[in-house]
């Protein structure tokens, strides 16, 4: 297996008390853990395998509800990013989309973002409908899910899994390690090409047929 010394960072935003803790500590550790204190950006690193390669992996559990620290020039330094709201939690969601729309403005083009909907497990007190987040989704071309970070570990490790794999396939795409694929129509000509350069025409056509050939050959240049 290949380890890089490259790294990717993964931002986690969201409104206050939404989970971005416990979703960060979910992923890292399998455990859920209850309470955290709150206030400052928390920095983790792991491993991210895939294939025969193995990645360090930066996830920045942010405090601040903006993506720049309030700084409305700066540009957002993330290979992915995750957008948490609570289902229980109207206001969160509005505060997702003012995020979204940062990270549309200032986000590299094409990072993904995973717009994840957490607590689940209170969905007798939803307050966040479906179709508002479905047509926030087709809006902002994002990846989706809902889980319960208290719940389940498998629920949060899968998205997050393709959000990491989506990421590094880009960075090797920026970097040009990605071979664009040749299309059909290229792979048969040049299939085509091969065969002709390596037989002469006098090893394609038959001796009498070839005769033919040049005799009409000869005729057309007189
Ligand atoms: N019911 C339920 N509660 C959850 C879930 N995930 C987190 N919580 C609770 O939600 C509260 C906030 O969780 P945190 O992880 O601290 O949320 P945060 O977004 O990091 O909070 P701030 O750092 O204050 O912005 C805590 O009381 C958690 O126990 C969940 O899936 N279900």
């Amino acid at each position: 297996m290949k380890t890089t010394t490259s790294c990717l960072k993964v931002l986690i935003l969201g409104a206050p008390q939404v989970g971005k803790s416990a979703l960060t500590v979910r992923f890292l550790t399998k455990r859920f853990i209850g309470e955290y204190s709150s206030g400052t950006d928390c920095t983790y690193q792991t491993m991210f395998r895939y294939e025969d390669a193995a990645l360090k992996v930066e996830i920045v559990d942010s405090a601040s509800n903006s993506v720049t620290n309030n700084n409305k020039t700066k540009e957002i330094e993330a290979d992915a990013i995750v957008i948490v709201y609570s289902i229980v939690d109207r206001q969160s969601l509005k505060q997702a989309q003012d995020l979204l729309d940062q990270v549309t403005e200032k986000a590299p083009f094409n990072t993904p973002v995973l717009l994840l909907g957490n607590k689940t497990d209170l969905e007798h007190r939803r307050q966040v409908s479906h179709d508002d987040v479905i047509l926030m989704t087709h809006q902002y071309q994002c990846r989706h899910c809902e889980v319960s970070v208290a719940e389940s570990y498998t629920a949060v490790d899968r998205p997050m899994q393709e959000l990491l794999t989506e990421a590094l396939l880009n960075r090797r795409l920026r970097l040009g390690q990605v071979k664009r694929r040749k299309s059909i129509f290229e792979n048969v000509s040049r299939r085509i090409g091969n065969v002709f350069r390596r037989k002469s025409l006098e090893e394609l056509l038959p001796k009498r047929r070839l005769a033919r050939v040049m005799i009409n050959v000869n005729r057309r240049s007189v």
